[in-house]
């Protein structure tokens, strides 16, 4: 371990030693902890990171004042649509995701490190629970859901294959998230295809550019945004393990997308055909300030301005049609091919720009008496997962229908949107709609047939409870075998049990 006078020594080449200020009053295990976090600190790259928070800061808050000048829609030709193409394009973009998957070329990769802090949870959200009948969490549902399309793909090809779930954590959720597997037995795949990793961690700075003491014995440190993603595969060899593995395609998506489709086929097999090496999924942005960032080109440059750094006029501009001029919404469902991300981690991960939130960050005064603050005093730095479709040689995105792909949970229950309700409401209400697809009906308390409502805003409660596994169906394929015909009374749980129970 570095001794006090070693990190002090460091500390000063970063310009932070005032990070040693308690140092001498701490009891010997806190103090070894707190030395051990500053040891592992590089000096010019602390002072490096204090100095660009404060330089951030000096700038005046929003979107930099020529940004409007430099945007421009993607141009029609790198855009396809899942949702408005014909059946037979569609189909062709499955088959060949399918066979990618087959050939266990395809990953997907989890971006598991956020705080959740709207959410207002103190564990990772993937561990949370909207209130589905089964109760399932977001982490049950996406393990499910891979090894549906495992089988889906299987089946095909008469092959057994492998998606591995590459999950990216960090400090905060790397502990709980490994118990929470362990205890639910991987969800049954197997604990060799599922390789969590970490992210790194930077300091929070205040305004002039001095790192944070939470404590007397802990820095306030927070994960390097989700674009801390290619440090942190260089740092554990990530790309090596898909190399062994055969893995040439990864589909990366955020945690809390209640109705992400895994490793979805359609997605992977439209980037494969049209020979791209990084694609993101879109659906249309929903009204002008809505949370997404926006899938554009600045400078000519594929990019997202993200949601926080658009300005409300560039949101809300129409195009000749009346429709949004920047209505691709980020979802954050990015496909890389391996050899992307290895040039990207190895070249130019250090070109990527930090982007900078100020927060409130709790710390110590002088005297030691730890502060919460009411208004922000500090900066936390992060990059983002997208700011590397700048680097892509052939990039493409695909546009998807937001019913069926996208109903994010970022907010408390408080809140009016993306909340623990909406996304429940969002995932009852595809299995319904599929079940009333496949033919199902449904019968009220009395036997009485239900009214069959595909489509309702998104505040009301389908008409009947159905909940399905993603066991029995990934995307609402193969369930007229069950369904077809039938009267059922609501709640109407779909299950693997069910299903073998239904099948004629
Ligand atoms: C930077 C980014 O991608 N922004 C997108 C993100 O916004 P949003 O602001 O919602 O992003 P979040 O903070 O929820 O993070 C997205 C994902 O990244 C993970 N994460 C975050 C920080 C971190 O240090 N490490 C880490 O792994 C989170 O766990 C989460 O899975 O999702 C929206 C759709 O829902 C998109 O429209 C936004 O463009």
């Amino acid at each position: 371990m570095a001794s006090e006078r070693d990190v002090h020594a460091r500390l000063q080449r970063a310009g932070q030693e005032h990070l040693l200020r308690f140092c001498a009053e701490l009891a010997p295990g806190p103090r070894a902890a707190l030395l051990a976090e500053l040891g592992a600190l590089e000096p010019e790259a602390l002072r490096e990171h204090c100095r660009r928070a404060a330089e951030a800061c000096a700038h005046p808050p929003g979107p930099p004042p020529d940004l409007a000048a430099r945007l421009r829609p993607l141009p029609p030709e790198c855009v396809g649509s899942a949702s408005r193409c014909d059946p037979e394009t569609r189909r062709l973009w499955e088959e060949e995701g399918f066979r990618q998957i087959a050939l266990n070329k395809v990953a997907v990769l989890l971006l598991a490190g956020g705080q959740g802090t709207r959410l207002g949870v103190t564990y990772p959200k993937g561990m949370y629970q909207v209130g589905l009948p089964s109760q399932k969490t977001l982490y049950q549902l996406q393990a499910e859901r891979i090894r549906r399309v495992e089988q889906l793909a299987g089946q095909r090809y008469g092959t057994r294959c492998t998606v591995p779930w590459y999950i990216m954590t960090s400090e905060f959720t790397l502990g709980p998230t490994a118990k929470f597997f362990k205890e639910h037995d991987f969800f049954h795949l197997a604990p060799s295809n599922v390789i969590m990793f970490e992210q790194r961690m930077l300091p929070a700075v205040t305004f002039d550019g001095r790192a944070i003491l939470e404590q007397k014995d802990k820095v306030a440190m927070a994960p390097d945004g989700n674009g801390g993603l290619y440090c942190a595969l260089s740092d554990h060899q990530i790309l090596e393990d898909m190399e062994r593995r055969g893995v040439e395609f990864v589909h990366v998506y955020c945690v809390d997308n209640i109705l992400v489709r895994l490793a979805d086929p359609v997605f992977i097999g439209f980037c494969v055909l049209r020979g791209a090496d990084c694609g993101a999924k879109v659906v249309e942005k929903a009204y002008p300030e809505e949370p997404v960032g926006v899938v554009c080109q600045v400078d000519g440059v594929p990019q997202v301005v993200e949601y926080s750094e658009i300005s409300p006029e560039t949101a809300q501009l129409r195009g000749p049609d009346g429709s949004l001029l920047y209505s691709l919404g980020n979802i954050c469902n990015h496909f890389f091919t391996r050899d992307f991300l290895q040039v990207v981690s190895s070249e130019f991960e250090p070109l990527l720009k930090p982007h900078v939130a100020v927060k409130k960050v709790p710390y110590v005064d002088e005297e030691g008496n730890p502060v919460k603050p009411i208004k922000p005093n500090g900066i936390k730095m992060e990059k983002f997962v997208f700011d590397v479709f700048q680097f892509a040689k052939s990039f493409v995105a695909l546009e998807v229908s937001r019913e069926e792909e996208f109903s994010p949970l970022k907010n408390a229950a408080s809140a009016a949107r993306d909340n623990p309700d909406t996304t429940r409401r969002a995932l009852l209400m595809q299995h319904y709609r599929w079940a009333l697809q496949a033919g199902a009906h449904f019968l009220d308390a009395c036997g009485a047939r239900l009214p069959e409502l595909p489509s309702l805003p998104g505040s009301r409660e389908p008409p009947a409870i159905c909940e399905i596994s993603p066991l029995v169906s990934y995307s609402g394929e193969g369930l007229e075998v069950y369904l077809q015909g039938r009267e059922f009374q609501s709640p109407l749980i779909l299950d693997e049990n069910q299903a073998r129970a239904l099948r004629p």
